[in-house]
């Protein structure tokens, strides 16, 4: 790795080297070398890590030790970068970024774990040493001794601005976002602090891994007899709470498959609106990688009990070639075609129901991957939100008229969400909660917007409209 290059150990013997190093520091050295994966190369650590660990042969308590370690370093480095100004005469961005994330990885275990304070801090300036150097592990040794005679519950009235003063400073220290994403998360939640504080709180927490059973496919007796418990509101959803998905023969078949409780109901809902005359022509706007696309093609071919009757065909549509291949992967009856949706190769009215899941920041997603808040950009909205509208208005005139588009987004920014669909003209909105009668907690519509901390699923956004 680059650290290593940049800090070369020189052939100087490693302490304790080897074989005799206690198991706890390969669990650190995998967290220590993920860390750095992810500010060098911008790795995606829910991708690399599991790799690491098999090419490492990091196994069962170490190898959650150190999963443990890095996504909740990663989630929390917001807060910590705080606490290390404080105990250091140097700003977190003056310090050589691979002595930081060490001091990172120290901090977590100091303040969110119970890996005793002694252990923490000696593990640490060890790995320092090893990895940096000795001076750097002197420094690193001296800001964790500081971090560590405090509790995290007494830094953060020291670290975390005055609520009264700077709500937003204040939840995104305190909860380790940024603060533009704070900003948006208030906004949303119509300036409710204590909501936008559980929903951050939520953020940090690991998501369940929820599957979804494809109609006419699985069955969610299949699921749970494989191990999986039910989950809240779904009709075709299950949890699945230990266990590798693939393991499942029904995942392993492309008959179920691992999707968020959100991302199923989006797409039943709009299968659930009623339409007058025909319902046979389906199209998915931005189907790739085929997540709702695989849902929507089963229930278009099969229906559901006391639901969609089936007799339906899905299009799938995705601008990008390598997803559109995803989406064959995913479906069984849809056709899948590679194409930009904003310049469409169907003729006006050629639909009755289209889905249109707009590419966005994925705000609603940050707890499945704990660097994704640090890469989001706000400079990107402007060009997201010109795209979400080219991508909805190109699906409302893909409906005849009296048919139905649901507009998605992973996000609950408001620019991404409501101001879209309120730009969009000949449409009747819906009120989409309506057509989701099992869930609570879905605000004053007409919209649908799911939290994680009140629907422990991705912040999703629904509007449903029709086509005047
Ligand atoms: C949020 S993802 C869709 C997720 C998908 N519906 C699922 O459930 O798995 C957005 C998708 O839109 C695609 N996309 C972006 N611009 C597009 C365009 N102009 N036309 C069609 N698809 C586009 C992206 O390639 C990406 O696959």
């Amino acid at each position: 790795m680059r650290n290593d290059r940049r800090h070369p150990r020189g052939g100087r013997p490693q302490r304790g080297g080897g074989q005799d190093r206690p198991r706890r520091d390969e669990a650190r050295n995998a967290a220590y070398d993920l860390m750095r994966a992810v500010d060098e190369r911008d790795a995606y650590a829910n991708l690399l890590m599991p790799r690491m660990l098999r090419d490492r042969g990091i196994a069962g308590r170490d190898a959650a030790l150190a999963t443990e370690l890095a996504y909740g370093t990663l989630r929390g480095l917001g807060t910590y970068d705080e606490i290390i100004a404080v105990c250091s005469d140097r700003e977190p961005y003056d310090i050589d970024p691979p002595v930081l994330d060490a001091i990172r990885l120290g901090a977590h275990q100091l303040l969110r774990t119970r890996v005793p304070a002694h252990a923490a801090v000696s593990a640490t300036v060890d790995l320092v040493r090893l990895r940096v150097g000795v001076g750097p592990s002197r420094f690193a040794n001296a800001i964790l001794r500081k971090i560590a005679g405090r509790e995290l519950a007494d830094w953060l009235p020291i670290v975390a601005p005055d609520p009264a003063a700077d709500l937003v400073g204040h939840l995104a220290v305190s909860y380790s976002h940024p603060r533009w994403i704070v900003a948006a998360f208030l906004d949303a939640l119509g300036g409710d602090a204590d909501q936008a504080a559980a929903l951050l709180a939520a953020d940090n927490e690991r998501p369940k891994v929820t599957l979804v059973a494809r109609p006419g496919r699985a069955g969610v007796d299949e699921l749970l007899a494989a191990g999986a418990t039910p989950a809240r509101y779904s009709p075709h959803a299950v949890h699945l709470t230990e266990g590798d998905p693939g393991g499942i023969p029904a995942v392993a078949e492309t008959r179920a498959a691992v999707q968020d409780e959100a991302s199923q109901l989006v797409a039943v809902a709009l299968t659930r609106v009623p339409v007058e005359g025909g319902d046979t022509r389906w199209l998915d706007l931005c189907a790739g990688p085929g997540g709702k696309a695989g849902l929507l093609d089963a229930i278009a071919a099969h229906g559901v009990e006391g639901g969609h009757p089936g007799g339906a065909h899905l299009l799938a549509a995705d601008a990008q070639y390598h997803r559109a291949r995803l989406v064959r992967q995913t479906t069984r009856e849809a056709a899948v075609v590679n194409l930009d949706g904003t310049v469409p190769a169907w003729r006006p009215a050629a639909f009755d129901r289209a889905m249109v899941d707009a590419p966005c920041t994925g705000l609603g997603a940050l707890r499945r991957r704990p660097e994704a808040r640090w890469r989001r950009d706000p400079r990107s909205i402007p060009e997201l939100t010109k795209l979400q509208r080219e991508l909805l208005a190109s699906a409302v005139e893909a409906v005849r008229p009296g048919g139905v588009v649901a507009y998605v987004t992973c996000s609950p920014h408001l620019e991404e969400t409501r101001e879209v669909v309120e730009g969009q003209s000949g449409v009747e909105v819906l009120d989409a909660r309506e057509f989701l009668p099992e869930v609570g907690d879905l605000g004053d519509g007409p919209y649908v917007q799911f939290w994680p901390h009140l629907h422990g699923t991705d912040a999703m956004f629904l509007a449903l409209l029709r086509r005047l």
